[in-house]
């Protein structure tokens, strides 16, 4: 997880109660994610159970933040399976808890698909379509936080960390990135709000059906090219070797097509751009490997994992 902050029952008591959901029956800190610090709370209202996700943004921002929660409530309006954020009698989503920003989100059916088939991918495949057509009229600007500009903030301070080998790699994958970011061909690429951090564990299914997007938290306007890359390079790969699996890159991207055919800059730069997502998920899990930050249960992604994707993205160039 992650709990960064302790919160008390006494604390969530009142903010549960000052929104109308109810009293709090059940806390449980949440040991899945590295963010942010996730409770799952219950309450009981008229009678009834209801399930809510508590979260403190640790690194997002009160100015950060709209951007997301209300994209996540533009998208739910739309029909896109998206846990909306719960308001205030004055309409605020976004709160305060021991000074931190918080939300408190539907709490979504299901479980996440951690070994998923072609059927699952074709659902995301869709799903994510859907969601980056329902995205194209949200009115609130934000750019992709951990786009490029972090990855040349960033990878300078990983670089002490690691082999010469991988170092190189750094280096001359990011110089690359560099000049396509410059190339007419991605200048074209259509754009709008996107998840970028679409993985199986912010998915949920139930009973084999997609029930939900969840973790909106890395959203940001980006091409869609690069969602729909970050969603090839974790739900359609061989896990072992980071080798890209290609019956479920074709589910995925077969129903992705069915609603929103790819354009032809968009074919052209798929294979760049996975090497992008790989790019972005290396250096993001070589920062919180090497410069963790305090958390009371913190489990950080294996880095190498990525390392072996990109090799495998780029020689399958
Ligand atoms: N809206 C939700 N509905 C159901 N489960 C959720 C929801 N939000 C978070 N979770 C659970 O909490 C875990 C961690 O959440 P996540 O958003 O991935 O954390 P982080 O932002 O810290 O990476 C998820 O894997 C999931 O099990
Ligand atoms: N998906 C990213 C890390 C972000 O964590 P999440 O739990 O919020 O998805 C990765 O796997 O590196």
């Amino acid at each position: 997880m992650a709990v960064f902050t302790e919160v008390s029952r006494d604390e969530a008591t009142a903010l549960l109660r000052r929104l109308g959901l109810g009293t709090l029956t059940d806390m449980a800190g949440i040991t899945g994610g590295i963010e942010n610090t996730n409770y799952f709370v219950s309450t009981e209202r008229d009678g009834q159970r209801h399930d809510y996700v508590l979260t403190l943004f640790e690194r997002l921002s009160f100015e950060q933040l709209p951007f997301y929660l209300y994209l996540m409530k533009h998208l739910a309006a739309k029909g896109i399976p998206v846990p909306a954020p719960a308001a205030d009698d004055r309409g605020e989503i976004l709160h305060r808890v021991q000074g931190k920003p918080a939300a408190v989100v539907d709490r979504l059916r299901g479980h996440s698909e951690l070994a998923p088939d072609a059927s699952h991918c074709a659902q995301v495949g869709a799903m994510l379509a859907r969601m980056h057509l329902a995205g194209q009229d949200y009115e609130r600007v934000q750019p992709n936080l951990r786009g490029l500009a972090w990855w040349n903030e960033t990878v300078p301070v990983v670089l002490p960390h690691v082999s010469a080998e991988q170092a190189n790699l750094l280096r001359s994958e990011l110089a690359y990135q560099n000049h396509l970011a410059q190339t007419p061909a991605y200048e074209a690429l259509p754009r709008g709000p996107i998840h970028a951090d679409l993985f199986r564990d912010n998915v949920m299914f139930d009973g084999g059906q997609l029930s939900g997007f969840f973790d909106f938290y890395f959203a940001g306007c980006d091409t869609f090219l690069f969602d729909i890359a970050v969603c090839l390079n974790d739900w359609c790969i061989d896990w072992a070797s980071g080798c890209a699996d290609a019956q479920r890159e074709q589910a995925l991207l077969n129903t992705y097509e069915g609603v929103r055919p790819l354009t032809a800059a968009e074919r052209q730069l798929l294979p760049a751009m996975k090497r992008a997502a790989a790019l972005r998920f290396w250096i993001s899990r070589l920062w919180d490997w090497y410069l963790p930050r305090e958390a009371s249960m913190l489990k950080p992604h294996d880095p190498t994992h990525f390392e072996r994707v990109l090799r495998a993205r780029i020689q399958a160039l």
